[in-house]
């Protein structure tokens, strides 16, 4: 893998279709910065009213790189175990230090999803969770949190809403980056407009069995995010579960690690959601202290 992650940095590449659970993804970076993305924001005069976002996904690589420090990557699912907990859990993460955090979008065929983050669609669809739901919880809860999210959504509910309405209204929550993990690049072009709108990344995925060719057009295509290979800063995940672990993907060289299902596992199979997210912090805390 170590390999594999030193002959990505050097290729420009993708493949889109192929993606599957035993694949690593990555994270690439376009606009160079200096300074830290978290020390910027803290030190914003604007801080104490609203800690939203200052910069975005390829930007808080930048900086990081630029730091010689390796993004932490946490992925949780929406309303697992309930929508209040996904909010205090966001701020959690964000409090422990982490970089850029995706949150998914529960959607009734997760045919990109693993067992475990499946298993949590299901429990808060089931719970009633839903778009409207989770775009006001996103709404009272970003300004008070300095990590960029990154949404992650089945291209269906985007399709339902019209994707110039869906942008649009994914912005207003001050969201900052998009992934679509069911949407091939050929169909990407007007997502990519809508986005590009909107100032959202629009992250496209990739597999470590990817024609160079199509890598390269994905590549050239993605912003902020992609899913394995490119000269750009990569970040890598799939089945990152301890800080051993995290530390073993930032000796190949990595940029970024991403972890989901174990930090999914926490909050959804705790006894009681305060329970979770105490575990939450003290394993995201724990991730956190294994990277530069
Ligand atoms: O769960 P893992 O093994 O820690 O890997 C992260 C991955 O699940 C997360 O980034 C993710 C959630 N949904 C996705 C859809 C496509 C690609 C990736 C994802």
């Amino acid at each position: 893998m170590a390999a594999t992650v030193a002959a990505l940095k050097s290729t420009t590449g993708t493949c889109f279709h192929q993606l599957k659970k035993s694949d690593a993804h990555f994270l690439p970076s376009r606009r160079p910065g200096s300074v830290s993305v978290r020390t910027l924001r803290r030190q914003s005069p604007m801080a104490t009213l609203t800690a939203a976002p200052t910069v975005g996904l390829a930007q808080t690589f930048s900086n990081l790189k630029s730091q010689g420090k390796v993004a932490f990557i946490p992925y949780i699912t929406a309303g697992d175990p309930d929508l209040s907990t996904t909010a205090e859990a966001l701020k959690v993460l964000d409090k422990c230090g982490s970089d850029i955090i995706e949150l998914g979008v529960p959607y009734s065929d997760p045919l990109a999803d693993g067992p475990v983050i499946q298993a949590a669609a299901t429990r808060s669809l089931a719970r009633g969770t839903n778009f409207d739901s989770i775009l006001s919880m996103l709404k009272k809860v970003v300004p008070e949190i300095s990590a960029p999210i990154a949404l992650f959504t089945y291209y269906n509910p985007i399709l339902k809403r019209g994707i110039g309405q869906f942008m649009s209204t994914v912005k207003e929550t001050g969201i900052h980056g998009l992934v679509v993990p069911d949407v091939p690049l050929e169909e990407t072009e007007l997502l990519r407009k809508e986005a590009l709108k909107n100032n959202i990344e629009l992250v496209l995925l990739t597999t470590p069995t990817t024609p160079t060719e199509r890598m390269k057009a994905i590549v050239e295509a993605s912003e902020g995010f992609i899913y394995l290979a490119t000269t750009k800063p990569v970040a890598v995940g799939f089945g990152i579960s301890s800080p051993e672990h995290v530390q073993l993907v930032a000796g190949w060289g990595a940029d970024g690690v991403i972890v989901g299902s174990a930090m999914v596992k926490l909050l959804g199979e705790a006894k009681s959601p305060e329970e979770g997210l105490l575990e939450l912090e003290k394993f995201t805390k724990s991730l956190k202290a294994a990277l530069p």
